[in-house]
């Protein structure tokens, strides 16, 4: 039982299989989380758009029964001061398999660390998968959107997300300074005295179960290429060595083989017979790339840091992280939530885009099979940019365009259903 949690009285748990397939039944309950910020503007609304998608796909056959579980500044109202992501809710997300999330505040420099990572780590959520996809109609920075076409894997538990650091000039920066110093030969600590530590973990067993998620992708969803996007020029163990394990992993488990003595590779796919071709691309270079030659790019394999200044990157490309949504994934649990933060300046206003929060609820339906559903918000997105009434974000770019609220937009999506 928990304890400030309301289990509703209608709907049942989805479960999970030991292939970790899902068993969804026709009134899941899915929980959520509000998120700070805006999460109060687009979360209700993403929840009224689901609940008229499914319904118009199913007619009342099925029903999503949503059940609230808190972090962040919700559950410090509920729980106490500084209980920030409570054990139950841990539990709950664990309980339940599938929920969405709004976004949560991480404030820079001191303070609580960030609860996205702490609950991407806590469930072992090791994908952040985010589609970069483009809408007709949306106003775009560059002048062929509809190029932009890419699948981010992106690496969550491991990196420089890890959260070992240690502040400049305290005793444990200090010992470990004067350990790596007499310890490990290390010289070139430009000024020991006042430096911030910060420690990068990127192990073979992380990239390889990152990588090995990328390539079924490819496989599943017949896409050319994987690319694996690192700094492993300059990070020689670190993010070299993610290239190298994933390299070894598309060898190895799918039998890629060497292109013109490597270390690009390529196999056929084995549902379409089509190939797949495993490139790596350094992350600076890559974010040029991606703008002057985007064509050339489907899905992309990273690391947490790269992954997550590509997704916001690629996303301005399509029209804005106001549409760019998101899912965390484990082999069994998945919690869904948009590639942006809290914006906290529009908090409260009921003026942001909601369309990323929605978005990241149509990969959760679509995750669960319910797939009318999420087309139904596909098509009706499509349709509701195409009316020109958009929110903010979208009106300001837009020739024509009427402006309307975050509760609007979700009307508007409703009407177009
Ligand atoms: N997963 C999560 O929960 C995440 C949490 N965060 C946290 O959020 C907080 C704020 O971060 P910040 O760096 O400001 O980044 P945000 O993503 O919150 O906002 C940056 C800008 O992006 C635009 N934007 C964001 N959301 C929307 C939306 N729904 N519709 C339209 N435009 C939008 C706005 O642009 P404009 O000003 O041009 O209108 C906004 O000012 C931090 O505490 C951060 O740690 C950040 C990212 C992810
Ligand atoms: O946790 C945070 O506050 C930021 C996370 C983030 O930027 C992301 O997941 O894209
Ligand atoms: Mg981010």
């Amino acid at each position: 039982m928990y304890q400030h949690i309301k289990v509703p009285s209608e709907g049942q748990k989805i479960t999970v299989n030991s292939d970790y397939s899902l068993n969804v039944p026709d009134q899941p309950i899915i929980p959520f989380i509000e998120g700070d910020g805006i999460g109060q503007d687009i979360t209700p609304v993403m929840m009224k758009v689901v609940d008229a998608a499914v319904a118009k796909a199913y007619g009342g056959a099925k029903k999503i029964h949503w059940m609230e579980v808190y972090a962040g500044e919700k559950s410090t109202k509920i729980y106490g001061p500084d209980v920030w992501l409570p054990e139950e809710t841990l539990a709950a997300l664990r309980e339940y398999v599938v929920s969405i999330k709004g976004p949560l505040t991480t404030p820079v420099g001191g303070g609580i660390r960030s609860l996205n990572v702490a609950l991407r780590q806590e469930l072992d959520l090791y994908v952040c998968l985010r589609p970069i996809q483009y809408f007709e109609g949306v106003p775009s920075p560059v002048k062929e959107p509809h190029k932009t076409n890419m699948v981010i894997f992106r690496e969550n538990s491991e990196d420089i997300y890890a959260g070992i650091e240690f502040e400049a000039e305290s005793p444990k920066a200090l010992k470990i300074i004067k350990f790596l110093q007499e310890e490990m030969g290390v010289t070139k600590i430009r000024f020991p005295d006042t430096s911030g530590i910060g420690i990068k973990p990127v192990s073979r067993e992380g990239t390889e179960r990152l990588m090995r998620k990328a390539v079924q992708y490819a496989i599943d969803n017949d896409k050319p290429s994987v690319t694996i996007v690192h700094k492993g020029n300059i990070m020689k163990f670190t993010e070299g060595g993610f290239r190298d394990w994933a390299y070894g992993l598309a060898q190895k488990e799918f039998g890629a083989e060497l292109i013109d003595g490597g270390p690009w590779c390529a196999f056929k796919n084995p549902k379409t017979g089509k190939e797949i071709t495993i490139k790596d691309s350094i992350a600076d270079a890559f974010l040029q790339q991606i703008l002057l030659r985007p064509a050339e790019y489907s899905v992309i394999a990273t690391l947490n840091l790269n992954g997550d200044y590509i997704s916001d990157a690629l996303a301005a490309q399509v029209g804005g992280i106001g549409i760019a949504p998101g899912a965390n994934l484990s082999d069994s649990v998945a919690c869904f939530e948009a590639t942006h933060g809290t914006a906290p300046k529009y908090a409260g206003k009921d003026y942001v885009n909601p369309g990323s929060e929605i978005l990241s609820a149509e990969m959760m339906l679509r995750h669960m099979g319910w797939t009318e559903a999420a087309d139904a918000i596909i098509h009706s997105m499509e349709r509701s940019i195409k009316s020109k009434k958009v929110t903010y974000d979208f009106a300001r770019l837009m020739d024509g365009a009427t402006q309307v609220s975050c509760s609007g937009f979700g009307q508007v999506m409703i009407d177009h259903m």
